[in-house]
């Protein structure tokens, strides 16, 4: 089996503010394999971004440890390309510009380096818009931006966290596409929070279902898909079999209820 690129054991997340405590994590166990693309599905607030920062170094956790790469995580890691579901571009810099902060606050500089953040660009689809600001791109070109600058600094992991929630669900369909084909080139360790079922089996290759609030992991599914998945994997009996089984979980749970409002 690969090396393990994130283990967390035994994690844990209260947080404390004033005489209110919120456990938002609770006994979490989770290894993920470098190079693999792993997607978390999960009610809304049972700990999905926590978890996710936690694996950031952002947020230290209450119980247990995280070790990135073989090391604890004691705080944000270098080898790190994060993405939020709001692009967060700087709106007095060009796309480029975006892009080449990330190297900049890395003091990495040179030919070499800007070839790159253009070559990533224009994977992700905005050759040409190299030297509009964010203000002229729309929401999904301003994402694709947030994408290449979160791969830019050739990062060991990408942890994304709903990247795609805000878009428009054609824009999002594409996305999806592009982000297998960019994974699928660099293989950087994906580590992907979502809402939609739909999308973690698309993406992943193994889908983590958490349990609601003090979320802890309630279900793993292997997804054996080939690849590249394309459009057509959601033909695939497999696809059907995966969603309708992390649906049926999220029934069992009480998450989803089909007699709520029946009449
Ligand atoms: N900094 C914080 N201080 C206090 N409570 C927090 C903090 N961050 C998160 N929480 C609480 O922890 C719980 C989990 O939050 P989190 O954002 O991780 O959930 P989530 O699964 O990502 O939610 P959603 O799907 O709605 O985005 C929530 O009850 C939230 O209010």
């Amino acid at each position: 089996m690969a090396e393990a690129q994130i283990v967390l054991k035994g994690v844990g997340k209260t947080f404390v503010r004033g005489l209110q405590r919120t456990t938002a994590l609770a006994g979490v166990d989770i290894e993920i394999a470098r190079g693999a693309f792993v997607a978390v599905v999960g009610p809304s607030g049972c700990g999905k971004s926590t978890l996710l920062r936690l694996v950031s170094g952002l947020v230290m956790p209450s119980e247990g440890s995280v070790r990135v790469a073989g090391e604890p995580v004691v705080g944000p890691r270098a080898d790190t390309g994060i993405v939020f579901q709001k692009a967060t571009l700087v709106d007095w810099r060009d796309i480029l510009g975006n892009v080449l902060l990330q190297l900049e606050m890395r003091g990495i500089d040179g030919p070499e380096a800007r070839e790159r953040a253009r070559t990533l660009l224009t994977a992700v689809g905005l050759g040409g818009f190299e030297n509009r600001y964010p203000h002229e791109l729309s929401g999904g070109m301003q994402q694709r931006a947030a994408i290449a600058r979160g791969l830019v600094h050739q990062p060991g992991m990408l942890l994304m966290d709903e990247p795609f929630g805000a878009l428009d669900a054609l824009t999002r369909e594409q996305m999806r596409l592009d982000l297998e084909a960019l994974w699928l080139r660099e293989r950087m360790t994906v580590f992907f929070i979502t809402h939609s079922i739909d999308e973690a089996v698309l993406l992943a290759d193994r889908v983590i279902v958490m349990s609601q609030r003090p979320g802890t992991v309630d279900h793993v599914f292997d997804v054996d898909l080939p690849r590249p998945r394309g459009l057509a994997a959601r033909n695939d009996p497999r696809f059907a079999a995966l969603t309708d089984a992390i649906t049926r979980i999220f029934l069992s749970r009480g998450v989803l209820d089909e007699q709520r409002l029946a009449l």
